[in-house]
């Protein structure tokens, strides 16, 4: 009997999603910015958001993150873990975040290691009076290494190219081991190496087991681990589903509100104008 309730306890714990979203407005300006009906994202599920410039795509990110917050509703629109109120704290524990603005805060002279291990602390470069001890380079240099970039680890940041800098920035979320990795216009003012890089870097981390949510404009960028795509568009969700049916040329013609031709070849799609 014991056994049973633990196993149905465990159950439902398996099956409580990641995020949940019930009816979420954010407001700004008196204009709603975004509207989510309804949404959940189950523990490991990749999902990738898309849509045009302005749409309300970072505003649903900061929506997970708790750094913007909806309307008051009797029952809390957001949910983290099947919790109501969750600590600030949890939800940083689980997430990363890598964002194409983020690089502005690395020009810095310091060495790519210091830059990796602060991620353990919080702080731009490892912190003046705090314990950083072997260990934990040894969790950056392990970051590093998963990511194939372990020889950058003794250079200065501020010598490296825009793509390097950018696998830097997730070694260093990777550090503290999230279970969901974040990743905002990751491929934004990046060269075909670049993104190259940052692409592959998304897979190895799908394939650990870690959740990818990604926010792009571009088909390009939806690595063949997440099958599942969010159209936002104009403060709304204009659909939710596979990514075999949704990344069609009718559809995405619909979301940019221009004609588009979509390509799909061994898991990877493409656009292009249809003039
Ligand atoms: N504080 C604010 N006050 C007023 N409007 C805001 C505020 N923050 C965001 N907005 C507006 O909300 C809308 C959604 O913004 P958001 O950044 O979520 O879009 P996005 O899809 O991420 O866009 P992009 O692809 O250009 O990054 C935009 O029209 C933006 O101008």
């Amino acid at each position: 009997m014991e056994t049973n309730e633990t196993d149905a306890a465990a159950q439902r714990g398996a099956s409580t999603p990641l995020f949940q979203i019930h009816d979420a407005s954010v407001v700004r300006g008196g204009k709603t910015i975004l509207h989510v009906g309804d949404f959940s994202l189950a523990e490991g599920e990749h999902v990738a958001l898309l849509g045009p410039n302005g749409a309300g795509k970072s505003t649903f990110i900061q929506l997970l993150t708790r750094e913007v917050f909806p309307l008051w509703r009797e029952e809390p629109p957001v949910r983290f873990r099947g919790q109501e109120r969750p600590q600030l704290a949890d939800i940083k524990r689980t997430l990363g975040i890598v964002s194409s603005t983020m690089h502005d805060q690395v020009r810095v002279h310091l060495p790519v290691i210091d830059i990796v291990t602060g991620g353990l602390f919080g702080t731009l470069g490892v912190p003046l009076r705090g314990n950083v001890g072997e260990k934990d380079r040894a969790l950056a240099l392990d970051a590093l290494e998963r990511l194939g970039i372990a020889e950058l680890a003794p250079r200065d940041v501020m010598t490296l190219s825009t793509g390097q800098v950018r696998r830097v920035l997730v070694a260093r979320e990777l550090v503290r081991d999230p279970q969901v990795l974040i990743f905002d216009e990751p491929c934004t003012g990046l060269d075909p190496e670049g993104m190259y890089h940052v692409r592959k870097t998304m897979g190895t981390l799908a394939a650990e087991g870690r959740s990818v949510v990604l926010v792009t404009h571009y088909p390009e960028d939806i690595i063949p681990a997440i099958e599942r795509v969010l159209l936002i568009k104009d403060a709304e969700v204009f659909a939710d589903g596979p990514k075999s049916e949704l990344l069609a040329s009718n559809v995405m013609s619909e979301l940019f509100g221009v004609p588009l031709v979509v390509g799909e070849a061994d898991g990877w799609y493409s656009l292009r104008g249809c003039y």
